[in-house]
């Protein structure tokens, strides 16, 4: 009978490991000395120690090659935020997920530390130091979220200390850092489309916002202490930069370190957030003739002009984390790291 390989505790699997947080998340991995199986729908890098294998998350019989003698697996893959197209996110979050599920069961793979987000409790109203016993939103902010919501409960659900299967699920928020596809390239292309000049809402609203490194730290700190006698089993952690900041003060540091002008003017949060449904709803009624994507989305006018900061005293009493990189240092690297979009280049 051939013996099965026990799998090495420092070979893991990060599924979306081509994307923005995946790509850290790896390189940090080597830096410890695991060595990592990438699963992605893309290949964006070559890196040696990496081991590429490209295909859908959906296809169980595409992952199991990635998770051969491997013990831990993260998973950090999701269609972008911004598509509104609700049945990629239901077949690739949720579907997907499960057979993630699946293969991690078949392939012996012994943890399974879930990329969450704190925003599966956020419903568009204030959130103050938020903690994870808050429940589930009951009317997420976007089809993103409420497939982010069935995912994590899937994931923690599965989680089974008589089988050895243990899942963790980390919650960051408002992800940022060196090749971020997202954040600071929309608020530029905004700036750049002379749209950035507005305040919504008084200004004094505070959000976290998360260094990359920290998040990736979260996750590795979650996944070494992940075992069948520890707290961790089955719960959902927060991680943020333990700093939470008042949204436009981020968005102008960033704006102005890259050479652009900061907001302004403040609009009523109500008068800008109605105006954005109603464009929402135009570009709905509308998409079977033209297709138009409004800057100002009701998501994000509601991330913008709230209140949302979320309590990470779990993940430091349990994991025993502590944000790495300052958002002073954070946001420092972050514009350095955007030669291409500084004013005028
Ligand atoms: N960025 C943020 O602020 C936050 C992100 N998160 C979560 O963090 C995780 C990582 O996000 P981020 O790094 O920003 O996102 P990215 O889009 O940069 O990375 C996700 C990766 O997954 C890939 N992918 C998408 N669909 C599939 C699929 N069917 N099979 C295999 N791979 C697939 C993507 O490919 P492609 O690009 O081609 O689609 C991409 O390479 C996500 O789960 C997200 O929900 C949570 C909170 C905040
Ligand atoms: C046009 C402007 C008013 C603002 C531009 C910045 C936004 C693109 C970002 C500000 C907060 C960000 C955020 C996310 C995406 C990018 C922002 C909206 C997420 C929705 C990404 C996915 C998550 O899980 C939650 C994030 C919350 C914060």
């Amino acid at each position: 009978m051939a013996t099965r390989v026990r799998p090495s505790n420092k070979r893991c699997a990060v599924i979306g490991g081509s994307g923005f947080l995946g790509r850290h998340l790896v390189e940090k991995l080597l830096d410890r000395g695991y060595s990592v199986s990438v699963f992605d729908i893309r290949q964006s890098y070559e890196l040696s120690g990496v081991t590429f294998h490209q295909g859908d998350l959906c296809d169980k019989q595409a992952l199991l090659p990635a998770m051969k003698d491997v013990s831990l697996v993260f998973h950090c893959a999701s269609p972008a935020p911004a598509s509104d197209d609700r049945r990629l996110f239901e077949r690739v979050n949720i579907q997907g997920t499960r057979t993630v599920i699946q293969a991690c069961i078949e392939a012996g793979v012994q943890k399974l530390v879930l990329t969450s987000s704190a925003s599966v409790v956020f419903e568009g109203t204030d959130i103050k130091n938020g903690r994870e016993d808050l429940p589930y939103a009951k009317k997420p902010i976007d089809y993103y979220t409420e497939t982010k919501i069935e995912q994590e409960k899937l994931v923690l659900e599965a989680c089974d200390k008589e089988k050895g299967f243990l899942t963790v699920a980390i919650r960051p928020h408002g992800i940022f850092g060196p090749r971020d596809p997202q954040l600071v390239p929309i608020l530029v292309d905004t700036a750049r489309r002379g749209k950035m000049k507005f305040i919504i809402g008084d200004g004094t609203n505070l959000v976290d916002f998360t260094f990359v490194e920290n998040v990736v730290y979260g996750h590795i700190l979650a996944a070494e202490r992940l075992r069948s006698d520890s707290p961790i089993c089955g719960k959902p952690y927060h991680i943020t930069n333990d700093e939470p900041v008042r949204f436009w003060d981020f968005m102008s540091e960033v704006l102005v370190g890259l050479g652009y002008a900061a907001p302004r003017y403040h609009l009523p949060y109500a008068l800008v957030y109605g105006l954005a449904l109603l464009l929402w709803l135009l570009a709905l009624i509308l998409r079977p003739l033209v297709s138009f994507k409004p800057t100002f989305t009701p998501m994000r006018v509601a991330l913008a002009g709230t209140h949302h900061y979320y309590s990470c005293d779990r993940a430091k009493q349990d994991l025993g984390y502590k944000p790495v990189v300052s958002l002073k240092d954070g946001i420092a690297r972050t514009v350095q790291s955007y030669p291409h979009l500084r004013q005028g280049a």
